[in-house]
């Protein structure tokens, strides 16, 4: 509708064949649209382009740059939209600074079948050049967006905008995903609240340390706020009921390495890291032996002495 030409690119083959043979079916609040789109698992068919959107999961930023090297044009650039901190330092490394346009969004979707995507909650999207400048090609993707009726903003604090969702993302998910609270059930219920504050308090001392200028005055109520008027899964919550990997790497995983280079300690931030990894360990360990046996198990232990730690 924008007017562009698309490729997707998946390496999922039985999500791209049903988007060639049937187009890509959107159900939004507004109702369902089919889009015939170019769709491929081989990134080597596609190119060159002009602007490649990276959105996979942030553990797959670097593997994708690599991909990617080839498509791109000369004059290309990647946009990325993903959550968390980490992919637009991966693709800057990979291409340059220069070719990297950042961006952030609060539009919330999900797969629910091959070539069905249930576009849950259109919210706002922001893009901008990394060091804040206006440009032509930020505002021809801003264009294309609008024609595309996707709501969306210019920024000159990208940055900005991305840190403050990742300490958003990072109070709230892992909180959502170790209770199975929704953001509004953690914010009125105690321990669940005294748990996303004390994350909340020890990654905004960080931002600060770190300098980062957050795009609101005050970042603490707002991101409360937000926890105390939404009943959504987010997206770590999904991943752990799925049994598949979390993105606490690019969240509080990164938020602990930020810290440790500023030698600065957040022990509740550093807990919660270690039971979402355990978390995520838990779903490898069910997969490898999904029928339990406690008392073989225990033979086995037992004749194995644990090592000295
Ligand atoms: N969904 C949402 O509502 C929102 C998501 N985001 C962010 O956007 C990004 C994507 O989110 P979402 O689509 O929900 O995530 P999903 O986990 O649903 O999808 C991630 C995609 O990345 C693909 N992928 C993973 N590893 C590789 C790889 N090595 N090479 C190629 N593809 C790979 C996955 O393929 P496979 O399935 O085969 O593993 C999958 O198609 C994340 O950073 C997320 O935080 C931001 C705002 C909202
Ligand atoms: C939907 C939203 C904004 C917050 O819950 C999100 O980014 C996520 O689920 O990761």
């Amino acid at each position: 509708a924008a007017g562009a030409d698309v490729v997707l690119y998946d390496r999922d083959a039985e999500h791209v064949a049903a988007i060639s043979a049937d187009g890509l079916l959107v159900t939004d609040p507004e109702g369902e649209k089919r889009s015939h789109l170019a769709a491929t698992t081989s990134i080597d068919a596609i190119g060159p382009v002009d602007v490649a959107v990276v959105m996979v999961d942030s553990n797959a930023t670097r593997v994708a740059a690599g991909a990617l090297e080839a498509v791109l044009g000369p004059d290309a650039f990647v946009l990325t939209m993903q959550n968390g901190i980490g992919n637009v330092e991966a693709l800057a490394e990979a291409f340059g600074a220069d070719r990297v346009v950042g961006g952030s969004t609060y539009n919330s979707a999900a797969r629910q079948a091959p070539g069905r995507i249930l576009h849950s909650n259109i919210g706002e999207t922001t893009i901008g050049e990394l060091d804040g400048a206006a440009s032509d090609r930020v505002a021809a993707i801003a264009d294309l967006f609008r024609r595309a009726a996707l709501p969306i903003v210019v920024s000159d604090n990208v940055l900005g905008v991305i840190w403050m969702k990742f300490v958003l993302n990072a109070a709230i998910n892992p909180v959502c995903a170790v209770t199975g609270l929704r953001p509004g059930e953690v914010a009125r219920t105690e321990p669940a609240r005294h748990l996303l504050e004390s994350l909340l308090d020890e990654i905004l001392v960080v931002v600060a340390a770190r300098g980062i200028a957050l795009p609101s005055v005050d970042p603490r109520a707002e991101i409360l706020d937000h926890a105390w008027e939404r009943y959504n899964r987010p997206s770590m919550l999904q991943h752990v009921e799925a049994g598949q990997r979390t993105e606490i790497d690019a969240l509080n995983g990164a938020l602990l390495r930020e810290a440790d280079a500023l030698g600065i300690a957040c022990p509740f931030n550093q807990a919660i890291v270690l039971t979402i990894k355990s978390l995520e360990a838990r779903t490898l360990a069910r997969a490898a032996s999904p029928d339990l046996d406690e008392s073989s198990l225990e033979a086995v232990a037992r004749a194995n002495p644990r090592p000295a730690s």
